[in-house]
């Protein structure tokens, strides 16, 4: 039973407070107490003493955004950049590498209930800013009703905001950003409008080979009249990237995947080098933001795999490959599935590009086709899952289990899924043996990890 809710405490939607902050959420935000009540405070950190509007009301929780911080937690620091998508900014760097640490062990041990398994010291970073290989910008228009090109305000979805530099993007991808605003700017083109579903310019994404230096600016744009009237030419005469391409969707929702893409100049895939090999990138393919974190992930998963080259493996939810072909030269075979059907095509691609014949990708739901590729490959010696944030359904945790790997090799973005999930496999005959956090994401709450479970039974 759930314990009870002190409902006078509950404040109001809209209401200001002056609250004190006790201790960090899962995902950044910070933790209040209003007389048992928990409020989730954005932009707040332990030790802060804050003024925050509550945004949402729940009966056993709130949200609140802040607003001012009036006493500031002995922690803080001077924040670098004015950055929606750098919120921990605000924490030294080695206090945000033992939050993620300790948030991995709570996760573990408080949700999952796990005990008896090593936490392995997380990997920090190489570079703290500037570190990402791939920016999704919006556009939208300031209080002047001039187009820019930026990101959501907090806690908005229709409000963008401009930004001259982001710390977390390369200068040549930050050049890239402007190139094309000047240019949209120049031939007078309109921001898509999130409330009346008018307008044009939705999303700009830029992607980045850090290792073969190759840029990629594609612009997402609404159907329609404005659409068919680009003119491409001025386009990549204004753009200095490799390849440039516009994305024409009819998506009610902000996102930059679907739609029909024409490519106005340059390949239609983005070159990247990782651990000394080459991998193609298609537009809407899944890629590890963070090149050369994704090199140490994916060597901590091959220290775990501990591969003595004759295992079959199998890598779940494979993208364009990266975890497979990392492993091949350490293992017998490699099985793939994916759902993106340009990833898989990116992975077997990217199998013979490298000259390694012992893998082979499949694309396919993991739910629907595990129990297939045992029925075609044989039982998985081991096993790799490296599932999106809401991490494995309790389907396919049954379908691991039936296929029986003596190893699973589990990459996590979310510790708070990863242990449901762990503990599951432990219910069912698995030993959770050791876990290393790795930060693929200096500057803010997210948190990747890797997971050894091994069967005991
Ligand atoms: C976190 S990414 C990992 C990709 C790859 N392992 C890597 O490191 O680049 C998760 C991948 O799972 C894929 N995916 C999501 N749901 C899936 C499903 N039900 N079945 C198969 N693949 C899925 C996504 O398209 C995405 O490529």
């Amino acid at each position: 039973m759930s314990a009870p809710v002190n409902t006078s405490a509950r404040p109001e939607r809209g209401q200001e407070l002056e609250l004190t902050i006790d201790d960090l959420a899962f995902g950044g935000n910070g933790v209040a107490r209003l007389d048992g009540y928990v409020l989730f405070v954005q932009g707040a950190i332990p030790g802060d003493k804050v003024r925050a509007v509550v945004t949402k009301r729940k009966r056993h929780y709130g949200e609140a955004r802040t607003l001012e911080v009036i006493a500031p937690s002995p922690d803080r620091v001077d924040p670098i950049a004015d950055h929606p998508g750098a919120p921990w900014q605000v924490l030294p760097y080695e206090r945000q590498l033992e939050i993620k640490q300790t948030q991995v062990n709570d996760a573990l041990t408080r949700i999952g209930k796990l005990e008896g398994f090593e936490l392995l010291d997380i990997v920090p970073a190489v570079e703290q800013w500037r570190y990402r290989n791939k920016l999704e910008y919006s556009f939208g228009l300031n209080p002047e009703g001039e187009l820019v090109c930026g990101f959501h305000a907090p806690g908005s979805w229709e409000t963008i905001v401009g930004l001259d530099d982001c710390l977390l993007a390369s200068e040549a991808g930050n050049r890239v950003r402007t190139q094309v605003l000047d240019w949209a700017r120049a031939q007078g083109l309109s921001a898509f409008d999130r409330r009346t579903h008018t307008g044009l310019l939705r999303n700009l994404v830029v992607r980045e080979g850090r290792r073969t230096g190759e840029l990629q600016a594609r612009l997402v744009v609404a159907e329609g009249k404005e659409a068919d009237a680009i003119d491409t030419d001025t386009l990549h005469q204004a753009v200095e990237a490799d390849a440039v391409m516009i994305t024409r969707t009819d998506a009610l929702g902000e996102t930059t995947q679907g739609g029909e893409t024409q490519i106005v100049l340059g390949p239609p895939k983005l070159t990247e080098e990782l651990g000394g090999l080459t991998f193609g990138i298609s537009p809407t393919a899944f890629f590890q933001t963070n090149t050369e974190m994704a090199e140490r992930l994916y060597g901590v998963a091959a220290e775990v795999a501990d591969l003595q080259g004759w295992e079959r493996v199998y890598d779940l939810f494979c993208g364009i490959g990266t975890v497979g072909l990392s492993l091949a030269q350490r293992a017998g075979e490699i099985w793939g599935v994916e759902i993106v059907e340009e990833a898989v095509a990116d992975a077997i691609e990217n199998a013979r590009r490298n000259d390694i014949g012992s893998a082979r990708f499949f694309a396919g739901d993991v739910r629907l086709a595990l129990r297939e590729l045992v029925e075609k490959a044989g039982k998985p010696d081991v096993l790799v899952v490296d599932p999106p944030r809401a991490g494995l359904s309790q389907k396919v945790v049954r379908r691991i289990i039936e296929a029986n790997p003596k190893r699973i090799v589990y990459i996590s973005c979310n510790p708070t899924t990863l242990a449901p999930n762990a503990a599951q496999l432990v219910e069912a005959g698995y030993a959770l043996r050791r876990v290393r956090p790795v930060d693929m994401f200096p500057q803010t709450p997210h948190i990747e990890c890797v997971a050894l479970l091994e069967r005991v039974s």
